[in-house]
């Protein structure tokens, strides 16, 4: 698979605070990405940095094989923000045609069968518009434009869960008619561990980890079970939380189990079940967090 977006050594600071502390990103063609991190940990800088939004203290970015530069023009691109400033006074239709001439991919039978499963009247101003329906106008350009690399920031800020999904199943159904790169940040972590295929972890500033989601699944496991044989079992085992009440352990795996090892447990009359992302993520980047 070729590259769609290359970021090297990317650095970004707002006066003595780091936003963005040298960052290496691939993505691949043809694969749905979760940008996942804190408060504060940087999505929106490097975002605005590789749309070419903002302008880095230091490093590069390469869309589709070409150097990005600030303010221009990116042919291959689709830069969904959190918010939609500027245009306040505009009714959503307007907003569509302006979203439809930057991309050439832009499927206007598509973006209206949206309008009408978001049930979005396109008469109404921008500005009449409440915070979930603002997120309906961003998702329908995002999808719309089938750009080949589409970036959503925080996509589903105030829809409901019904709404949520729907977008979910929309966007998988579109993107395997028609496959492109799609880079989503969120906070929803445990969410989108059905829609992405990797996912990049930013805390403070650095990618922390990037991972194939089936290959996630493959090294996250909880083993519960007498203390003796528990710390027997992950000795040499990256361990990532641990916890003991009274004779019983509990210890949060990252790493592979092997059938051997699967065996041994059983023996050991350890039980071994899989992580959560969301947990993996609080004990991964907050580990003063408890195993519940
Ligand atoms: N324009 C700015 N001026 C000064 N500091 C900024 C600016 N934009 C971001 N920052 C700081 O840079 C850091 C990263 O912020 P950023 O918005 O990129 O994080 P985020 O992960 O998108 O956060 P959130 O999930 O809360 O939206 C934070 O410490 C933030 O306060």
């Amino acid at each position: 698979m070729g590259t769609i977006l290359k970021c090297t050594n990317l650095a970004k600071s707002y006066g003595t605070t780091e936003a963005v502390k040298n960052i290496d990103m691939t993505l691949e063609e043809n694969t749905i990405y979760g940008l996942i991190g804190r408060n504060g940990a940087g999505k929106t800088s490097l975002l605005n940095i590789i749309t070419g939004s903002i302008f880095q203290d230091y490093g590069e970015v390469e869309i589709a094989g070409k150097k990005i530069n600030r303010s221009e023009d990116i042919e291959d691109l689709c830069y969904v923000k959190e918010k939609i400033l500027l245009f306040n006074h505009v009714k959503v239709m307007e907003l569509l045609e302006i979203a439809s001439a930057f991309h050439k991919n832009w499927d206007w039978d598509f973006a209206k069968d949206l309008l009408k499963m978001f049930e979005l009247n396109p008469e109404k101003k921008f500005r009449q518009l409440s915070r979930g329906m603002e997120s309906h106008v961003g998702i329908i350009i995002g999808l719309a434009s089938r750009a080949p690399l589409t970036i959503f920031d925080e996509p589903v800020l105030g829809l409901d869960v019904i709404m949520r999904e729907k977008f979910y199943s929309i966007m998988l159904e579109d993107y395997s008619n028609y496959p492109r790169t799609i880079l989503m940040s969120t906070h929803l972590v445990n969410e989108i561990t059905k829609i992405v295929e990797k996912i990049y972890i930013i805390d403070s500033g650095k990618i922390l980890l990037h991972e194939d989601m089936d290959s996630f699944r493959n090294k996250s496991y909880y083993v519960t079970g007498n203390r003796k044989g528990v710390e027997n079992f992950i000795e040499g085992k990256n361990v990532i939380q641990c916890e003991t009440q009274g004779n019983i352990m509990i210890a949060a795996l990252f790493d592979t189990i092997n059938d051997k090892e699967m065996h041994n447990a059983r023996r050991l009359d350890l039980s071994i079940d899989g992580m959560p992302l969301q947990k993996f993520f609080t004990y991964f980047v907050d580990g003063r967090n408890h195993i519940e």
